[in-house]
């Protein structure tokens, strides 16, 4: 049985004391972490402070993106030595809008999987179709292929530990969700292709999220889906009675 992740984005919203009362409100209602793990993915400026006010709680915090190097010219980038060494769990990688607007490619997703797990740090890593090729039949295609390549290189043992996000994304903001059903279907066929190329156990053991849309309405229904192991969410974890209704939610899923 896989333990359900439930991965908040908050991207570029929130000020500091939005932050800090947020995290402050929720850190004694999050679910025991023995039936899910609950995610909080920060701007890079509040996370020494998050991680903080999080310690000693069922409370995780993770980072939305890094460099893959640990240190060097690279002015504005955080370095996964940077986020171990503040004690961050969790890092975003190959977000769609990082792909989009920053030309991030799948050969440095693929390097940024490795420095994470260098650092103890466990990597969410994003894949999903856009709504051309979800029209032209391709979505299939596009996510064995993001998946195939942010894991090349790895173990089993390594592999089994991550986190894979499905998230289509035109379902991004948008309000539109992908069906339950279709949802299921793509991340089991992620989990097909994990299978194929890193065997049995790391396929019944990696953790699939789908993200996209998702609210307090619809993650009951997401959950009850075989391959469907938490979600990655955007807007409904801004606010905190939404994100303490996504955990609950997943709590009674276990
Ligand atoms: O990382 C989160 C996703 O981009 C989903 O965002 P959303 O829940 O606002 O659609």
């Amino acid at each position: 049985m896989r333990k359900p992740i439930i991965a908040g984005n908050w991207k570029m919203y929130k000020n500091f004391d939005e932050a800090v009362e947020f995290a402050e409100e929720v850190r004694d209602k999050i679910p025991s972490a023995d039936k899910v793990d609950s995610v909080i993915c920060a701007p890079a400026i509040y996370l020494p402070t998050l991680v903080d006010i999080a310690t000693e709680t069922d409370l995780a915090i993770g980072a939305q993106n890094m460099h893959y190097e640990n240190e060097g010219a690279f002015t504005g980038e955080v370095s996964p030595s940077q986020l171990a060494s503040i004690y961050v769990d969790y890092v975003i990688l190959g977000h769609s809008e990082r792909r989009e607007y920053f030309n991030e490619t799948d050969e440095a997703i693929n390097k940024k999987v490795g420095a994470a797990l260098s650092h103890g740090i466990v990597p969410i890593i994003c894949c999903g179709e856009t709504l051309e090729e979800k029209e032209a039949g391709k979505t299939e295609a596009k996510v064995v292929y993001q998946v195939t390549k942010a894991l090349e290189g790895f173990k089993s043992e390594e592999v089994k530990h991550m986190v894979i996000a499905y998230e289509p994304i035109w379902a991004i903001g948008t309000g539109k969700t992908a069906t339950a059903e279709d949802a299921n279907h793509v991340c089991g066929f992620i989990r097909k292709t994990v299978g194929q190329l890193f065997g049995h156990d790391a396929a019944n053991e990696i953790r699939i999220q789908y993200g996209g849309s998702v609210k307090p309405e619809n993650i009951e229904e997401l959950l009850s889906k075989e391959h469907i192991d938490g979600a990655l969410v955007g807007g409904a974890s801004l606010e905190v009675s939404s994100y303490l209704k996504l955990l609950e939610a997943a709590s009674q899923n276990a």
